[in-house]
């Protein structure tokens, strides 16, 4: 019941008044429906079906004595148009009522949509470390859909709801005793079925766990399909994808399995109901046949939306616990959000760096439960203008350093200064877009290569475009593509090497033109000939912007102006390359020793 008020609530915040003036006409429709069925007892009196006698047999107020005059006064075809023209006037007002609901319904969806896309794209970096991306798809797709079709199910559910109420209205003035004995019916049914709505709840419970499942499953084995495919492990995969398959099935079986049962048991009772009705009726009440007709008419119509209540309730009951993990997915990113995002729109104001980045004390864990610091006591100066390497073994800190420096994450103690000025929560952004960052895994869409180069300047001129190219040694092959610079690159830039994604994702930095280049291993899938072109292009750049460069190949930092040698966390050498080669006890120079070595 919780969830159905906190639904309605939400659903009432985001369409607000539509709603009820879409409840306003499902009474007017239903109030016209009532109508039409009263005007059958004119017209079967004149057709002689039965003498009327309207004060006796339809004894309501003012009705009764209308529709006396309408028999006495009015023949056959005019109340016959009349009927026309109220089942037409009804039937559009239906119409007008379902592009409203529909509209209603869509608007509710895209709404929540939006604000869980918008809420992601403004959590922070940390958020994303922790949860599996796949969730997120299944979400924005599965679990929307499953609440669009619980929302159209609460529409029908509304419109059932009010023609229901209406029509006993009706009956009720029609006949109080008669219609008393199918309401008390009518409720004991509905309380004795309560217990199926709360199974349908905890089989949409199931639906949503077994589809996160799905998803994860085929997002996961798709992102490793060279694996899958190149060690043998379809097989494996397979065997678990049909088990998965199998309790979906069998999810869904029980639903319709439960659904059914309660239309089944439904359809049983209405008519057990209708003969004891009739029974009830003429043995005891002696109703009048005029009367008795009308009140058959109108529960022979209202019954099925009954059965139909039930049915929507079901629905609607199992798709909470979609919407409950929008709802949830849409707070988590809240609490996560990215700390200046509030007067962020969107485009921040670069940072200029003219001294220079600090991190000051600076330690990090990615848990609080952690013992080892991923970070502990970092003191760097990285000189604006200058190129410094960050250095050291796998796992010694360089991409969390990284992080940090962009300010995806903040220090658990300790913090960052731009130019002296400490780095503040609400500065992230800015200094964001100043950044341009090349990763260990270039990211390229799949789009043409001018499309992924326009992303981050959608102004570029071409020859801006070329010259961004030329820097990454990317120019020559682009050139040589069929499509040039319109060839598309396949998902994730698959249809383009290793190599040449690396030095289009380069290309793209430069072409930015930011104050502050991090290039992350980004040289690391290139041949020696273009590994030194790119070098080459780094250095002209030295002066004109702050780079920061993780390398593991060291022959590639040779020109930094600073060698940052980090290892288990922690700083522990800094100078030039030429420096700390010359250090023979420190880290670095056994690296390089290695790495001679390795060459020979
Ligand atoms: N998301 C994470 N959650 C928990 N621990 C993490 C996470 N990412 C990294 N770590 C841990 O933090 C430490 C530093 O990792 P980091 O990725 O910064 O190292 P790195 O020097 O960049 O390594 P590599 O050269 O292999 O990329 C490692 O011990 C690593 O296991």
């Amino acid at each position: 019941m919780g969830e159905l008020l906190f639904f309605v609530k939400k659903l009432y915040a985001v369409t607000g008044k539509k709603l009820f003036l879409n409840i306003g006409s499902m009474i007017t429709v239903s109030l016209l429906d009532g109508i039409s069925i009263y005007l059958l007892v004119p017209m079967l009196g004149i057709i002689g079906f039965f003498q009327i006698d309207a004060a006796k047999s339809l004894p309501i107020p003012g009705l009764s004595h209308l529709l006396q005059n309408v028999q006495s006064t009015l023949n056959l075809p005019i109340i016959l148009a009349m009927y026309v023209l109220i089942i037409a006037g009804q039937a559009l007002l239906q119409r007008s009522q379902a592009i409203r609901s529909s509209q209603i319904q869509q608007h509710f969806i895209r709404h929540l949509r939006f604000e869980t896309y918008r809420a992601l794209m403004q959590a922070k970096w940390d958020f994303f470390l922790v949860k599996r991306k796949s969730d997120f798809s299944h979400i924005l797709t599965t679990e929307l859909a499953r609440v669009n079709q619980g929302t159209n199910m609460f529409m029908q559910l509304i419109t059932s709801a009010i023609f229901t109420a209406i029509q006993i209205g009706l009956a009720f003035w029609l006949s109080a005793k008669l219609t008393s004995v199918i309401l008390v019916s009518g409720i004991v049914i509905f309380v004795v079925f309560r217990k199926y709505v709360r199974k349908a709840q905890s089989i949409g419970d199931r639906t949503t766990e077994l589809s996160q499942s799905y998803y994860a499953g085929i997002t996961e084995h798709f992102n490793g399909i060279k694996d899958i495919k190149s060690n043998r492990l379809e097989h494996i995969h397979l065997t678990w994808f049909h088990a998965l398959c199998k309790q979906i099935e069998d999810n869904v079986t029980q639903f319709i399995r439960l659904n059914s049962t309660t239309q089944f048991l439904s359809r049983i009772t209405a008519a057990v109901l209708i003969v004891l009705f009739i029974y009830v009726s003429f043995g005891v009440f002696h109703t009048p046949a005029e009367q008795m007709m009308v009140i058959i008419i109108i529960f022979a119509r209202l019954w099925p939306r009954f059965s139909s209540i039930q049915s929507s309730l079901e629905t609607m009951v199992s798709m909470f616990p979609a919407f409950k993990s929008v709802i949830q997915l849409q707070q988590e990113c809240k609490d996560a959000q990215e700390w200046s995002v509030q007067k962020d729109r969107g485009i921040s104001p670069a940072i200029p760096v003219e001294h220079g980045i600090e991190c000051r004390d600076v330690c990090f864990r990615y848990s609080n439960d952690q013992h080892s610091y991923a970070l502990h006591d970092i003191n760097i100066h990285i000189p604006a203008g200058g190129l410094t390497a960050i250095v050291g073994r796998s796992g010694a800190g360089k991409s969390t350093l990284i992080d940090i420096l962009m300010g995806l994450m903040q220090p658990e103690s300790g913090q960052m200064l731009i130019d002296g000025v400490p780095l503040t929560p609400d500065k992230f952004l800015p200094l964001r877009s100043s950044i341009s960052y090349v990763s260990q895994d270039p990211f390229l869409f799949h789009m043409s290569i001018r499309d992924n180069l326009k992303l981050v300047n959608p102004a570029a001129s071409e020859q801006e475009m070329w010259e961004a190219l030329e820097f990454s040694a990317s120019a020559e092959f682009v050139s040589k593509l069929p499509q040039g610079l319109d060839t598309v690159v396949g998902d994730r830039g698959v249809r383009l090497s290793g190599g040449e994604r690396q030095r289009i994702v380069l290309a793209r930095a430069i072409l930015r033109k930011p104050s502050i280049l991090i290039l992350d291993e980004a040289t690391s899938a290139l041949d020696g000939e273009n590994e030194l072109k790119v070098q080459q292009a780094i250095d002209r750049l030295k002066g004109k912007m702050t780079i920061i460069v993780i390398a593991h190949r060291l022959s590639t930092i040779r020109g930094a102006d600073q060698v940052i040698v980090l290892d288990k966390g922690e700083l522990i050498q800094q100078g030039g390359y030429q420096q700390l080669s010359q250090e023979t006890r420190g880290i670095f120079s056994k690296l390089l020793g290695y790495q001679i070595e390795a060459r020979a």
